[in-house]
């Protein structure tokens, strides 16, 4: 369903900085997956999302989403079929808004394509009911600006309004990276939920390899701006962390 086609981007062609951060990238998500993303710093991953989120152009290829050819779509179109999670759980939020707010904007934003940050008596019931499920106690903190709360309520708060209205494909960019290990894991936890409820095929790019051995059904291996390895289910049902050190060398 999502499919990138010989995708190259090159940043600063024809200078001396010349750097080409991917080289004819192709793969096939399928609808469903749960896709775990390795590699070295500079290997290219937040690359491979910027593009697929249309936050950067490809200086080739092309990228087609439910059959729909998306490569020179807008980011903001794009959005409403893919959402995004970032490392930084104040990237997708807004401090000063009440987590209900934040909400509101989500759901608003997906399901009409506006902005609107009022919440009506219905909407504000179906935040609830979404939070309790997170089992935080963030229900009852939906007055609160959300910057007030812990990163780990925040990017759940962030998850949850990734999914509201559940998008075709969530990019997660090292989503846990920030956070102690508890909330990580728990935030790891309430991900495989949602992905699985909501049938939603996600990406997650991290740097702990037993995340992305023990999570998702296959596990691309970025090297050098290309896909070093692609590692089906049974495959990657198998592996252990020193198989995966040799696809790290050049
Ligand atoms: N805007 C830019 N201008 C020039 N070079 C860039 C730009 N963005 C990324 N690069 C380069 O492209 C290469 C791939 O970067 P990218 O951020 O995709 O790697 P990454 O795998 O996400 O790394 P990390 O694990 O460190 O986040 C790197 O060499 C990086 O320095």
């Amino acid at each position: 369903m999502l499919s990138l086609q010989d995708v190259s981007v090159t940043f600063n062609e024809g200078t001396s900085l010349e750097k080409r951060a991917l080289s004819h990238v192709s793969v096939d998500v399928n609808d469903g997956d749960f896709i775990t993303i390795l590699g070295s710093n500079g290997a290219g991953k937040s690359t491979f999302f910027n593009v697929i989120a249309g936050k950067l152009p490809v200086s080739d290829g092309k990228i087609i989403l439910g059959g729909k050819d998306i490569t020179h779509e807008k980011e903001h179109v794009r959005a409403r079929n893919i959402g995004r999670l970032f490392q930084d759980p104040s990237m997708g939020t807004a401090s000063r808004l009440s987590v209900e707010e934040n909400l509101a904007l989500a759901y608003s934003r997906s399901n009409r394509g506006l902005f609107s940050m009022a919440v009506n008596k219905n909407e504000r019931a179906f935040f609830a009911e979404k939070l309790k499920t997170l089992n935080m106690g963030l229900e009852d903190r939906m007055k609160t600006p959300i910057g007030l709360l812990s990163g780990g309520q925040r990017q759940a708060v962030a998850l949850m309004m990734a999914v509201l209205n559940p998008p075709e494909v969530l990019l997660l960019d090292e989503h846990t990276a920030a956070l102690d290990p508890n909330s990580a894991k728990k935030i790891l936890e309430i991900t495989n939920e949602l992905i699985r409820e909501e049938h939603i095929t996600a990406l997650m790019i991290t740097h702990n390899m037993k995340d992305a051995l023990e999570n998702g059904n296959r596990l691309l291996v970025f090297h050098d701006g290309q896909i070093r390895k692609d590692f089906h289910s049974e495959e990657k049902a198998k592996l252990k962390p020193a198989d995966l050190l040799a696809y790290y060398e050049v």
